[in-house]
């Protein structure tokens, strides 16, 4: 009886069943902003630490010290200069590429409060052989759930970067580049070596698209109406920690 309950507890697997389409998981974003009066800030602060949370466990500072944020327009991208900072106090090195910038306080703000935690912003991406020797860990901030593919060309490059390095890639939310239904598709795409997914995972995030992916779930502030009318079931987060691992 104590045997099969420690194998079965040892053994415990947190599996979801329902994943959010689209247009589910921008409804669901809304209903947070407009019913439930959260900020951006507010959770796109806790977005960022879950996403650093689950990198300081898969990826740890004292084997992985120096980690490269690539980071998109949109609020995937501001995940990831959130995400800098928290690396940057757990004892990281961090560098963020942040190609294409918002002009909006609150990605300005983000990208202040980097510098001032000596986060090192580079403007150019090196080629991949340096890529994979200046790093340990890359960080895909670039899409998040608004994306449409393909891919224009102006964030080609950096997507490129991410695809072309043989380095672990944790994406946030989306791997980039995936269609956010229906996965990698066919040809070249994004094999991250994790997965954070926020609040709850996407479709892409099926067990069948992530093969070789840890995948961790973040965003620990669904409000319980909101699992109801999504009809979601999120596994258990251990105690107070923001990070709750999906899959075996
Ligand atoms: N409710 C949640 O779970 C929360 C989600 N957050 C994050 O917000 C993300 C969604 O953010 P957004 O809606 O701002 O959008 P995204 O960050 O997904 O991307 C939108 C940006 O990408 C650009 N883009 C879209 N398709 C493109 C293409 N084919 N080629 C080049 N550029 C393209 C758009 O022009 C836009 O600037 C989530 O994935 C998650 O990371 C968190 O910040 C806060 C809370
Ligand atoms: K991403």
């Amino acid at each position: 009886y104590n045997i099969g309950t420690m194998t079965s507890s040892m053994n415990q697997c947190n599996t979801v069943t329902r994943y959010l389409n689209q247009s589910e998981a921008a409804a669901l974003d809304q209903d947070l902003f407009t019913e439930y009066k959260f900020s951006v800030d507010q959770l796109m602060e806790l977005a960022g630490l879950s996403v650093a949370s689950a990198i300081a466990k898969v990826f740890p500072p004292s084997t992985h010290s120096s980690a490269l944020i690539v980071c998109g327009p949109g609020n995937n991208g501001g995940d990831g200069l959130v995400a800098a900072r928290h690396m940057q106090l757990f004892g990281y090195n961090v560098s963020v590429h942040y190609p294409k910038r918002t002009p909006k306080p609150l990605y300005e703000n983000l990208l202040e409060q980097c510098i001032r935690f000596n986060v090192n912003i580079i403007d150019k991406l090196p080629d991949t052989k340096d890529l994979n020797n200046e790093y340990k860990v890359l960080v895909d901030a670039l899409f998040g759930f608004s994306f449409k593919p393909p891919v224009r060309e102006e964030l080609k490059p950096a997507l490129d970067a991410l695809i072309d390095s043989n380095l672990p890639v944790c994406s946030v939310d989306i791997p980039s580049g995936w269609d956010v239904e229906k996965g990698p598709g066919e040809g070249r795409a994004l094999k991250p070596a994790l997965l954070i997914s926020l609040s709850a995972p996407k479709l892409c995030a099926k067990p069948e698209f992530l093969r070789n992916t840890k995948h961790y779930l973040g965003g620990r502030f669904l409000p319980t109406d909101i699992l109801k009318k999504y009809n979601l079931e999120i596994p258990q987060y251990p105690d107070q920690e923001q990070i709750v691992k999906l899959s075996c």
